[in-house]
């Protein structure tokens, strides 16, 4: 299902929403961070999602241990270079890598730059040792609200010309978009790209919000655009790009169940969109199985699948120059 002559990519992954359980354990002891279990198997219930949760916040306190044993810029580091192991490892030729700084650094009062320097040496090194080509996107995470994001966002723009993109994410229906026009604004001056995750748990407004007020050239989820027609035809007409993100939706229960996912629907009315992971070591999958499970699973036929995989080649964050050498980099190997 996956076609091996096309580039393989993930454009809507968290970096720190893709712990390793091993790393929570390791760096848990390494800082004195008592965790709720000292065993692989006892952690795991509590660092990832063992069955659907109820809404979305529920789903992200999946993420908090794995941000709360970040006791230094070299843990940072290491989760940052181990997620590109992990997106050699499941055949991924392209990653585009989002992390919240300030999330990552709150626990142990890390320097918000300072963990966005340590995240870039972990992927620049991860480039290299693994031969997958990536792009970071800063996240603000709304759920802290705006002065905390204004804090968040200084520190990604002290390392602007390594960030390729700003995002906000967290708690959609608490934090509108709306609170956060200044940031984007400074976000958009500063040159980066823009993609915002709406249209998750609010509805069809925050995806017109996010593509009008925030200069959204992609949209994280959009799931709830299946309910505005007007607004279906728009993304199809402006080339705006939904990342979806199958297995977070139904664990979210952002969606009930995979059969009723908008995606088919998506590509059938000609929008951009895209498969992607989401938190894969929180969801427990990855990429692999997003293209060969959750997809014909959510009705896509194969037809589907190959046009989601072109689909995220042609919204990627990248100059149609470094496209068309990331082609010619997987026709070559
Ligand atoms: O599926 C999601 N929807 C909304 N926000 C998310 C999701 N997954 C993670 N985060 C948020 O992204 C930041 C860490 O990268 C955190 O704010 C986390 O809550
Ligand atoms: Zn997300």
């Amino acid at each position: 299902m996956i076609d091996k002559s096309l580039p393989l990519t993930d454009l809507h992954r968290h970096l720190d929403g893709n712990i390793r359980a091993q790393t929570i354990l390791d760096l848990g002891r390494q800082f004195n961070v008592k965790l709720p279990a000292d065993s692989l198997q006892a952690l795991r219930p509590y660092v990832q999602v063992t069955e659907n949760q109820p809404d979305l916040l529920r789903f992200l306190t999946k993420l908090d241990w794995g941000v709360k044993v970040l006791g230094s810029l070299e843990a940072c580091r290491r989760v940052a270079l181990e997620n590109m192991e992990d997106a050699a490892r499941q055949g991924l030729h392209y990653v585009e890598l989002r992390f919240s700084p300030r999330y990552m650094g709150m626990t142990h009062s890390l320097p918000i730059a300072g963990v966005v320097e340590a995240v870039i040496d972990g992927v620049r090194q991860g480039m290299r040792d693994y031969g997958v080509q990536a792009r970071l996107i800063g996240i603000l995470s709304r759920t802290f609200g705006e002065a905390a994001c204004e804090a968040e966002l200084n520190g990604l723009l002290a390392h602007r010309n390594s960030i390729t993109a700003l995002d906000l994410a967290g708690d959609e229906t608490g934090f509108p978009g709306s609170l956060f026009l200044n940031h984007f604004n400074r976000a958009r001056d500063a040159g980066w790209r823009i993609t915002v995750h709406a249209g998750e748990a609010a509805g069809p407004e925050s995806i017109w919000q996010a593509i009008r007020e925030l200069g959204a050239e992609r949209i994280g989820h959009g799931i709830k655009a299946a309910e505005d027609e007007k607004l279906m035809d728009f993304l199809a007409e402006q080339a705006i790009g939904i990342e979806s993100c199958l297995t977070s939706n139904i664990q979210t229960s952002a969606v009930n169940a995979l059969a009723d996912h908008p995606l088919a629907m998506f590509l059938d009315r000609g929008i951009l969109a895209t498969l992607n992971s989401d938190d894969p070591a929180v969801q427990g999958v990855d990429i692999v199985h997003e293209y060969t499970v959750a997809a014909p699973r959510a009705g896509l036929s194969a037809a589907h699948i190959r046009t989601a995989q072109e689909n995220g080649l042609k919204i990627a964050f990248l100059s149609d120059a470094e496209k068309h050498a990331l082609c010619e980099s997987v026709r070559v190997a």
